[in-house]
């Protein structure tokens, strides 16, 4: 589904993604951890086109994409969430849904804001795919609430829904349970299963290691940008290097 070859990322002198290759299976959960600074989110924003690697190779259904842009990716079907959901507050759900979908596949903010003919019947089709997709995410009840009004799970529901609006194959999460409560994790973890059991790839970073290994069929583990270990759950926890870098010499103790 996702192929990425010897991926690299240089930022002046930093390089947060050093030489990574992986693939990325379809219909799978695939997870990436890591500890703070590992390069997991340069690693998302490298895949979805919001930065360009210095060197390596993408190639996402046979296809290389790796100078595509954003917008390009999203069209093409990879689309992702932020670890923090930027909405307009003012805003109902159901709009922020039809605005984001359409800034989400439009290269310009010009494209968005022009009402063409084209752009208006344009604005049917991305409502109802807004409707469809908060649907799915379960939160049809609360589309005419202002985005400042609603929960911060029902915000990362709403993150959810503006990935699946752009009726995409692979679907980059970033943090879905960060600051949740357990309870809502294992609802946020069911809606991850649903998505993969509706056909869709999954792809996720997150520090939740419950969740993680409850729910990842293969796991990508990053320290200072570099690939150190890859498995299923069972086997990275195993992972003596991984134990070493990541859960720290107290959880290799106990
Ligand atoms: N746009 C940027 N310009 C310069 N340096 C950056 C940029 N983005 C990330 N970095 C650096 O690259 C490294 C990897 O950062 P990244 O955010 O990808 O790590 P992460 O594993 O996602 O961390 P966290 O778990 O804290 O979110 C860090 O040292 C970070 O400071």
């Amino acid at each position: 589904m996702l192929e990425i070859r010897n991926l690299t990322k240089r930022f002046g002198g930093l390089t947060a993604v050093r030489d990574v290759s992986v693939t990325m299976e379809a219909g799978k959960i695939n997870a990436i951890i890591g500890p703070n600074g590992a390069g997991k989110t340069t690693f998302f924003n490298l895949i979805s086109g919001v930065h360009q690697p210095t060197s390596g190779s993408i190639v996402f259904k046979g296809q290389d994409v790796t100078r595509l842009r954003a917008d390009q990716m999203a069209r093409l079907g990879v689309s992702r969430t932020f670890q923090t959901t930027a909405l307009f507050d003012n805003a109902s759900v159901l709009d922020n849904l039809i605005v984001g979908h359409r800034l989400r596949t439009r290269s310009g903010l010009w494209d968005v804001l022009a009402r063409t003919r084209l752009a208006r019947e344009e604005e049917k089709i991305c409502r109802d795919k807004a409707e469809r997709a908060l649907d799915f995410v379960g939160l049809n009840h609360i589309h005419h609430r202002l985005a400042a009004d609603i929960s911060q799970e029902e915000r990362k529901r709403v993150a959810f829904a503006l990935a699946l609006c752009t009726d995409p194959n692979i679907v980059l999460l970033d943090e879905p349970a960060g600051g949740v409560n357990p309870e809502e994790t294992v609802g946020l973890a069911a809606l991850i299963r649903k998505m993969v059991d509706s056909g869709l790839t999954v792809c996720l970073i997150e520090h939740k290691m419950d969740m993680i290994m409850s729910l990842a069929d293969k796991i990508l583990v990053l320290s200072y940008g570099e690939k150190i270990a890859e498995g299923t759950p069972a086997e990275i926890r195993a992972n003596p290097q991984v134990i070493e870098a990541y859960l720290g010499s107290e959880h290799a103790a106990a």
